[in-house]
């Protein structure tokens, strides 16, 4: 047997592992890092977030990833070139965490990279009738490996798309395994570029939670901001806070088709993005807003799709966990807290153990667990069935 095989099989067969959870999300603003010791397996696994970090990337490499990010057309060039630069790049970036953490690569079983998205292409967001869903991750896998010297899975979302999914969100997995709950309706909210939720009625099988993307989260104003006050984000909600909301053009914006598609159903910046805000602006005549109440308006937009869904899905007590980059945003915040049902709670993810930073780069971790040790099972998701998901680079 390969030495790598081998080694594989025994953090395989262990009754714990060591596994560096990798998320680079489409907010651009760094690796987030989580080195999670983890146990069982499906319903029964366990996690602790050992340590965790976001890595924040510097302008120059934010630039590198925006020059291709959900592009219609870029430089094949830059492209291939930049896919061998990025894992190289997260390889240094998961060394420098594993020196300040203390922790020597080789006790480490394996890391969980979900790579950089830079287009998704589902099916219902493309006019190409020969081809199905479809989405790209950059920042290879082998280039990961070799720089780190520890086996590393990736790539995750491809076979959820070849079993007949969209290839997101995954978190309905790692959701389902980790917060399932017999006792309360859960939702797991998070809110990173793009909203997403995943709903755990009490006592839930796989086959009935709904996972979903629902919109944007941060990614407009986020894209606003840089345009138009050069900053990444909106700090604290500055900027959306001194705005007014307009309600034509809040209107128009919720007229969008897609959220007229059912759940369960995927999205990215390829759709939501700053030509569908400029085209919505044009078509209820608000181009003369105000940069603030453009702000406030998205912030409403983001904050009126989370919880009109959530709404919809949950008719009884239910607890709302809470996750990503906007639940640092105190208006987007509010407005969704204001628009929930009184039945509805809203929480942050901490409350069961995960910080609400490092949730996605936790799920990662769980799918690698359960490359390595889950156990085949046939429960039917809304989309695809619960495949082994994730593809294996070893170090030399
Ligand atoms: N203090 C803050 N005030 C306002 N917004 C904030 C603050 N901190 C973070 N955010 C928002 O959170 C975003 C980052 O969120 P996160 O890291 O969860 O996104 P992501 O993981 O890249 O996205 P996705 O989950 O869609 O892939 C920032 O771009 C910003 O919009
Ligand atoms: C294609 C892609 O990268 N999608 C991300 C993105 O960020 C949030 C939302 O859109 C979600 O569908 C997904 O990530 C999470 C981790 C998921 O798959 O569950």
């Amino acid at each position: 047997m390969h030495p790598h095989i081998e080694k594989l099989y025994q953090s395989a067969a262990k009754s714990e592992r060591l596994i560096i959870g990798l998320m680079s999300g489409t907010s651009l603003d760094g690796l987030d890092v989580a080195l999670c010791r983890i146990s069982g397996s499906g319903r029964d696994t366990q996690v602790e977030v050992q340590a965790f970090t976001t890595c924040a990337y510097p302008q120059t490499v934010k630039d590198k990833i925006l020059s291709v990010f959900a592009k219609q057309t870029v430089s094949l060039e830059y492209l291939t070139l930049l896919n061998a630069w990025l894992g190289q790049y997260h390889g240094e970036l998961i060394n420098q965490c594993l020196k300040s953490w203390q922790v020597e690569a080789n006790d480490v079983d394996v890391i969980a990279s979900h790579g950089q998205t830079i287009f998704h292409c589902p099916k219902h967001q493309h006019s190409y009738r020969d081809f199905g869903n479809a989405t790209l991750q950059i920042g290879d896998a082998d280039h990961i490996a070799v720089t780190t010297g520890i086996t590393t899975v990736a790539d995750f979302r491809q076979k959820h798309i070849a079993a007949g999914g969209e290839g997101a969100p995954l978190a309905q997995y790692g959701d389902y395994y980790y917060f399932a709950s017999d006792t309360e309706h859960r939702v797991l909210l998070n809110m990173g570029g793009i909203a997403n939720l995943t709903y755990l009625p009490k006592g839930a099988g796989l086959e009935d939670v709904v996972c979903s993307d629902l919109g944007p989260g941060n990614t407009l104003m986020d894209a606003y901001m840089r345009k138009h006050f050069l900053q990444s984000y909106d700090e604290n909600s500055k900027q959306a806070k001194q705005g007014t909301i307009n309600q034509d053009l809040l209107e128009r914006l919720l007229a969008e088709p897609f959220f007229a598609i059912s759940l369960p159903k995927t999205t990215g910046p390829e759709l939501f993005n700053l030509m569908m805000l400029e085209r919505a602006q044009q078509d209820c005549d608000t181009g003369q807003l105000s940069h603030q109440d453009v702000m406030a308006t998205l912030s409403a937009f983001s904050a009126n799709v989370i919880a009109t869904h959530i709404n919809s899905l949950c008719d009884e007590q239910t607890r709302v966990y809470c996750s990503g980059g906007g639940v640092h945003n105190p208006l987007l915040m509010q407005q969704i807290k204001q628009q929930l049902a009184a039945h509805i709670s809203l929480h942050s993810s901490d409350r069961l153990g995960i910080h609400p930073d490092a949730k996605e780069a936790v799920l990662f971790a769980i799918l690698a667990n359960e490359c390595l040790a889950g156990k085949s099972t046939n429960h039917k998701g809304q989309t695809v069935a619960n495949v082994t998901m994730g593809k294996v680079s070893f170090a030399d």
